[in-house]
C-alpha cells in the first residue's frame, strides 16, 4: 500500500483529533468562534491543500471533562491564577505555539499549573507526519481537545486553543489580537533533522515552515503586541561541533588588534538545524530594528516523558518517539533496550551533545518568561544540563537495563548522517542556572523509570521503525515515497 505522504490529503481530515473541527457545526459545536480568512501562505509541501480549512481560526474552551464528550463552550477570556512573583493584577498570558508537541504540551501544562493564562496555537501537523510516515508515539496520546478538557476537569484551569498554521499571517494575527499574549513561546517548528533530510520537498517544507512561521510571529508581535516577549526554541545544533569552547550565543574576538563581541559562529549540520540558524538571524535583526524583546533557547537533546502535570492522567500523557525519524538518542535507546533491539550507535559513537530532562525544558521556559528580555534585547541561553557522547549513553542504558534483568546489546550502525564522530565538545550553560534552574540530572532512577515506562508500552513498538532510514548523502530532489 502506498502511503499518503505525497498525496495532497487534507491533514485536518486525516487526523481523528481534528475531525470535529472540520464538521463542527454538524456535531453541534456551534459555539466555536470562526474567523474565515482568505489566503494561505501554506507550505511548499503538499500541505497546501489543507489551507482552505486550516486558515480558519478556532477558539475553543473545554467545558466538560467527561471522556468522549465533545461539547465545547465559549467562555470569557479570564482564567488562571496570579503567576508567582508578578505584580500586575491579572495573570500573565503565554501563547504556546506548537503546544500539542512533545516539548510544547509539557510546557503548556506546566505554565497553566503555575498560574499563567495559556493559549495553545498549533496546526496539528506533527500528528499528520506520523500518519504520512506510518509512525506512532510509544505512548497513546489523546486528541488536543480531550487533553485540554481533561486538564480543565482535573485542575479547573482553562487552556485556550487556536488551531491553524502560523505561516498563515491572517490566522496568526487573529490569534494575537484575540489573546494579547505577554509572552509567546515558539515551539511551532518542524523539529526533526532526519525529516528535513528525507528529500527536497521535506527540506523546503522545513525551512519554509520554520523561517516563515517565525518571521510571521515577529511581524505579529510588532503589529499587535509590542511588549510581548518572544521565547524561541533554538537548538545547540546551531553551533555544530567546533574545536573550541561553545559560548552562550556570543563570542568576544580580537582581530587585527580590534575587539568585538559577535554572534558565535554557526555550523549547523542538517536543513532543520540550519532553519534555526536562519531564525536566530531574523530574530536578532528585528530586536535591533524594531525593539523586539527575545530569548533564543538553544536547547540540547531532550529525554524523558513524564512531568508532574502529564503524569496526572493518561489523557494528559505526552508523546514518546522512538522511530528513526523523530526519536532522539536516549529515548530511542531505552525503547530499544525494552524490546531487545541492539542499541543503534551511529558510526564511532563519539558524537557528544548537551542533554536535558523534559522536566528541565519546562522549568527553563518558565524561567525565561519570568525574567524577560528587555526591549531590543536578543538573549541566547544554552539550554541543557549535561554532556554525553552516544557511546556513554549506550553504556548507561546497558547498565540500567542489566539491573532490570534486560540483556542489552549495542551495535554500531553505519552513520546515516554527515557529522564528526570524534570531536572536542565543551559548551557553556550557566545563564539558566544563574536564573535559578535546579536540574534533574540523568540518574539511575530516571533511567530505571524511563526503561520501565518503555517496557510497559513495549507491545506498541513497531520494530520496523527503529533502524535509521534517512541518509544525509543519498537525499535528492526526487520525492521519497513510503510504502508498506
Ligand atoms: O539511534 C541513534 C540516534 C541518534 N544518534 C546520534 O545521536 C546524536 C543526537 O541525535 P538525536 O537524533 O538524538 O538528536 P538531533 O537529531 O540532534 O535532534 C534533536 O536534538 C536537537 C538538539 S541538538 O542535538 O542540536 O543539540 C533538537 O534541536 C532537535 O529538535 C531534536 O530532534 C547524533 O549525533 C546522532 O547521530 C545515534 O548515534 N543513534
Amino acid at each position: 500500500m502506498r502511503m499518503a505522504n505525497l498525496v495532497a490529503n487534507c491533514g485536518f481530515c486525516l487526523s481523528p483529533a481534528v475531525k470535529t473541527h472540520c464538521s463542527s457545526q454538524s456535531h453541534g459545536h456551534n459555539n466555536v468562534i470562526r474567523f474565515q480568512n482568505s489566503k494561505s501562505s501554506a507550505s511548499s509541501l503538499n500541505l497546501r491543500s489543507c489551507s482552505k480549512r486550516s486558515n480558519k481560526l478556532f477558539v475553543t474552551r473545554a467545558s466538560s471533562a467527561v471522556q468522549g464528550q465533545t461539547n465545547v463552550t465559549q467562555t470569557p477570556l479570564t482564567g488562571g491564577q496570579q503567576a508567582s512573583g508578578q505584580s500586575s493584577s491579572r495573570p500573565k498570558k503565554v501563547m504556546v505555539i506548537g503546544g500539542d508537541g512533545y516539548c510544547g504540551w509539557a510546557t503548556a501544562l506546566h505554565l497553566s499549573n503555575k498560574g499563567y493564562e495559556v493559549a495553545i496555537v498549533d496546526n496539528l501537523v506533527r500528528r499528520l507526519f506520523d500518519h504520512q510516515l506510518g509512525l506512532d508515539s510509544l505512548t497513546p496520546i489523546a486528541s488536543i481537545q480531550n487533553r485540554i478538557r481533561r486538564w480543565k476537569a482535573l485542575t479547573g484551569k482553562t487552556i485556550q486553543l487556536f488551531i491553524g498554521d502560523i505561516c498563515d499571517f491572517e490566522f496568526l494575527s487573529e490569534a494575537f489580537k484575540s489573546f494579547e499574549p505577554d509572552s509567546a513561546v515558539h515551539f511551532g517548528e518542524q523539529r526533526s533533522a532526519p525529516y528535513s533530510m528525507i528529500d527536497r520537498s521535506r527540506a523546503v517544507y522545513t525551512q519554509h515552515n520554520n523561517v516563515i512561521g517565525t518571521l510571521n510571529v515577529l511581524f505579529a508581535m510588532k503589529e499587535y503586541s509590542e511588549e510581548c516577549h518572544l521565547v524561541k526554541l533554538g537548538t545547540m545544533g546551531e553551533y555544530g561541533t567546533p574545536n573550541i569552547d561553545i559560548e552562550e550565543g556570543f563570542l568576544t574576538i580580537t582581530h587585527n588588534g580590534r575587539t568585538d563581541t559577535l554572534p558565535y559562529p554557526k555550523q549547523a549540520s542538517s536543513f532543520y538545524h540550519l532553519s534555526k540558524v536562519h531564525d536566530s538571524h531574523n530574530i536578532a535583526f528585528t530586536c535591533k530594528a524594531w525593539g523586539i524583546r527575545a530569548t533564543d533557547l538553544n536547547q540540547g537533546v531532550v529525554y524523558g516523558v513524564r512531568t508532574d502535570e502529564t503524569a496526572m492522567h493518561e489523557e494528559l500523557s505526552n508523546r514518546l518517539d522512538y522511530d528513526g525519524v523523530f526519536g532522539t538518542a536516549l529515548n530511542r535507546f531505552c525503547v530499544q533496550a525494552a524490546v531487545g533491539h541492539p542499541l543503534t550507535v551511529y558510526g564511532k559513537g563519539g558524537q557528544t551533545r548537551g542533554y536535558l530532562d523534559i522536566r528541565d525544558t519546562v522549568q527553563c521556559v518558565e524561567l525565561a518568561i519570568a525574567n524577560p528580555a528587555k526591549p531590543g534585547e536578543f538573549r541566547v541561553f544554552n539550554q541543557f544540563t549535561e554532556q554525553f557522547s552516544v557511546n556513554e549513553l549506550a553504556s548507561l542504558v546497558t547498565a540500567a537495563g542489566a539491573k532490570l534483568g534486560l540483556e542489552v546489546q549495542t551495535k554500531s550502525v553505519p552513520n546515516p548522517r554527515v557529522e564528526a564522530e570524534e570531536h572536542y565538545y565543551n559548551a557553556k550553560h550557566s545563564k539558566l542556572s544563574e536564573l535559578g534552574l535546579v536540574p534533574h540530572l540523568l540518574s539511575d532512577s530516571l533511567l530505571d523509570s524511563l526503561l520501565n515506562f518503555a517496557v510497559q508500552y513495549k507491545d506498541r513498538v513497531d520494530t520496523a521503525q527503529i533502524m535509521p532510514s534517512v541518509s544525509w548523502k543519498k537525499m535528492g530532489a526526487k520525492p521519497k515515497t513510503v510504502s508498506v
